[in-house]
């Protein structure tokens, strides 16, 4: 049995009377890419937010390379990579004084880095690391953000929606690159509403609704659940949420 990277257990996070995690239990093993779904404001987020120690539970505990996030976050913060779904960095920047100060805060080789910063600016067309931040699009921000975690080579990488904001192109290359880097042992936690990348990436998939994780498994697993042995993850994603009836009951009244 592969080790067990993330764990979570009796995981809570109240805001106010808003339960957006519940009793959440995960545990995702080394090498895995796995798939976090589920509708807006389903706990997606916030459940990165816990599992990255940017957020602190109400209650219940988070486990990340066999560390404990209260007694050792910085030591975990160090090992893992985050991409949020809003990348938010230093404006008054360039994008390469960005890369720079990376490399100077996880004190990272530097030309190793830079080779990489190289290969990875080619991979996902950066040709402008001379721009300041401000003056960068969402989607180049994005790209930025994702070479600064992806040059490092975390032995976890935690992404909010990575798609979002990116051309076909690069898109295509993030995911080639995330499941090269599964098959080297790194292991990857992603939230999407893109179910096909789910469907093709995702060794497994948790759905979370309401705070609540209502199923989990590899595709095969899933489509037991529905007992629909040829369902796509649409199917059953539409199904578990129980929204495929709204859906259908919404289109006719329109
Ligand atoms: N800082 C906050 N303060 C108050 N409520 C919050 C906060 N962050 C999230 N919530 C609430 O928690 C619930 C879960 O939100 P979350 O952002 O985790 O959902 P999500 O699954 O990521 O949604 P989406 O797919 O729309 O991004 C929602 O009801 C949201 O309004």
């Amino acid at each position: 049995m592969a080790n067990v990277v993330i764990e979570t257990q009796n995981l809570v996070k109240n805001f106010g009377k808003i339960c957006a995690v519940k009793d959440l239990n995960l545990k995702v093993f080394q090498g895995e890419i796995y798939g976090f779904l589920g509708p807006n404001g389903a706990g997606k987020t916030t459940t990165i937010r816990l599992l990255t120690g940017t957020l602190k539970p109400t209650s219940g505990t988070v486990r990340v390379l066999g560390m404990d996030m209260k007694q050792d976050e910085i030591k975990i913060k160090r090992s893992i990579g985050v991409v949020p779904d809003e990348p938010r960095m230093y404006s008054n920047l360039k994008g390469y004084e960005f890369l720079n100060f990376i490399i100077e805060i996880f004190g990272l080789d530097k030309r190793t880095m830079h080779d990489r910063i190289e290969e990875l600016s080619t991979a996902f067309g950066v040709n402008y690391l001379d721009k300041y931040i401000s003056d960068m699009s969402h989607g180049m921000k994005q790209k930025l953000l994702l070479m600064s975690v992806l040059m490092r080579k975390p032995k976890v990488i935690f992404l909010d929606e990575p798609t979002v904001g990116l051309d076909a192109k690069s898109a295509k290359i993030l995911k080639l690159l995330l499941t090269k880097y599964a098959s080297e042992g790194c292991t990857i936690f992603m939230t999407t509403h893109v179910l096909e990348i789910a469907e093709k990436m995702c060794s497994r998939i948790g759905i979370i609704d309401k705070g609540l994780l209502i199923a989990e498994g590899t595709m095969d697993e899933l489509r037991k659940l529905v007992k629909d042995n040829v369902a796509s993850l649409e199917d059953v994603f539409l199904r578990l949420t129980a929204t495929e009836q709204d859906i259908l009951q919404i289109v006719e009244e329109l």
